[in-house]
């Protein structure tokens, strides 16, 4: 990429998109195209036909995608199938119609077989059946990389596929129903320490500022307390419980979002779909890239780090009626390794980096 390359970024408001735009700044591209999802709908075929024919970008970054954590993908099955499958059809064969020099698509590591050997290559592909929860969303992922191989293979483009772990940082969605477990766990325990301390202004404050699908805002304590209940965050006998979802027993890795965004630059500056072709291999396929730290941690262990960090005083119980999901997704990060990538954040220092962001 040229530093004056036209470069678009689909989903720049975003976790990832906005680190992405950061990043790319700071290491002094200027020539940015952006659109919200209300300006340019990526399900919208003809709108992103008109859009591409009009702003001919020269690299595309895809990190707009409809996204949510284990619930909302067990519950939005259909959105999340369609949604995603629309954007990224329309994105990737526009970005082939319009000559884009390169595009970077953005899967995510439950493309992986739900009982995959640990930890994952990205050679465990399609080698077995996916977890349930997100059966939907991996299915959009892993049609996106075999578009991507196969958009490549017949018309000679250059499309690259990274499959991140779970992700963290600024710009993350705290939604309480919604969200990922680390920023649901964040806002779950700040709003629990409020609790504990009967600190009604920082408990208003944060729920009329992130409202609540469905209600809108908190003023009397009674309101508060029913939502905070709704929620899992209740107290009993002077001391507060938080609900954490599932047994506590799954494992994950998480990634500092602007970690994953210098891998996707450092990626897009440094790797080609041609790096995949092998003479002696006929059948070209699994050509993604993982991109995590290589190191999980278990819900439970999570929830007592964030405990630490916010210094809450209450307690965790666990409520089994929801899902576990996947017991067990570490990457395998050694291609990423072996060309010349490594994380730089470590969980400690991404999750009090992030409190500091969400407290203000
Ligand atoms: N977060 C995570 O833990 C993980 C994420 N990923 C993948 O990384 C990528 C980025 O995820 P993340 O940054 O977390 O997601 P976010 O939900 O934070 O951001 C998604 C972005 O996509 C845009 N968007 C969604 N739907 C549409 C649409 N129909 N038309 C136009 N824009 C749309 C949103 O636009 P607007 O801001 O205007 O609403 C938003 O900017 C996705 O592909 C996701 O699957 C993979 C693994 C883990
Ligand atoms: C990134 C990845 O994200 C999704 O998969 P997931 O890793 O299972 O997502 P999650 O972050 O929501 O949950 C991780 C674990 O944590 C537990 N858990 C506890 N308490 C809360 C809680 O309060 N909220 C949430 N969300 N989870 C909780 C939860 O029960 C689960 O055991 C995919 O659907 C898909 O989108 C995808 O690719």
């Amino acid at each position: 990429m040229e530093k004056t390359s036209k470069i678009y970024i689909a989903g720049h408001r975003g976790l990832v998109g906005s680190a992405i735009l950061k990043n790319l700044k700071a290491k002094g591209y200027s020539n940015f195209v952006t659109r919200t999802h209300k300006e340019l709908d990526l399900t919208d075929t003809t709108a992103v036909a008109t859009f591409f024919k009009t702003e001919k970008p020269d690299y595309v970054f895809l990190a707009a995608a409809k996204v949510g954590g284990i619930v909302a993908n067990n519950i939005y099955r259909a959105d999340f199938i369609y949604e995603n499958l629309s954007i990224q059809n329309n994105v990737i064969h526009q970005s082939y119609l319009h000559d884009v020099k390169k595009l970077m698509f953005l899967g995510s590591t439950c493309i992986y077989p739900k009982n995959c050997p640990q930890p994952m290559k990205e050679d465990y592909l399609l080698t077995d059946t996916l977890e349930y929860t997100n059966e939907p969303y991996a299915i959009a992922k892993i049609a996106g990389i075999k578009m991507c191989e196969s958009y490549n293979i017949q018309y000679n483009t250059n499309f690259i596929s990274v499959m991140p772990t779970n992700l963290y940082g600024p710009n993350d969605n705290f939604d309480l129903e919604k969200s990922h477990v680390l920023p649901a766990l964040i806002r779950k325990t700040h709003l629990g320490k409020a609790l504990h301390n009967n600190d009604w202004e920082t408990l208003r404050k944060d729920l009329n500022k992130m409202p609540i699908e469905g209600i809108n805002g908190a003023s009397s304590e009674l309101e508060i307390l029913n939502i905070l209940e709704k929620y899992g965050i209740k107290k009993e006998n002077d001391s507060v419980k938080i609900e954490v979802w599932g047994t506590g027993n799954p494992m994950r890795e998480f990634l500092w979002s602007e970690d994953m965004a210098d891998a996707c630059v450092f990626l897009m500056e440094n790797r080609n779909f041609s790096d995949c072709f092998d003479a002696a291999n006929k059948e070209i396929r699994n050509t993604h890239i993982n991109i995590g730290t290589g190191k999980d941690i278990s819900i439970k262990e999570l929830a007592t780090l964030i405990k630490l960090i916010i210094g809450f005083d209450g307690e965790f119980y666990f409520n089994t009626e929801k899902p576990d999901g996947t017991m067990k997704k570490l990457t395998d990060p050694s291609k990423l390794h072996g060309l010349g990538w490594r994380h730089k954040i470590e969980l400690e220092d991404g999750i009090k980096t992030v409190y500091n962001w969400f407290i203000n």
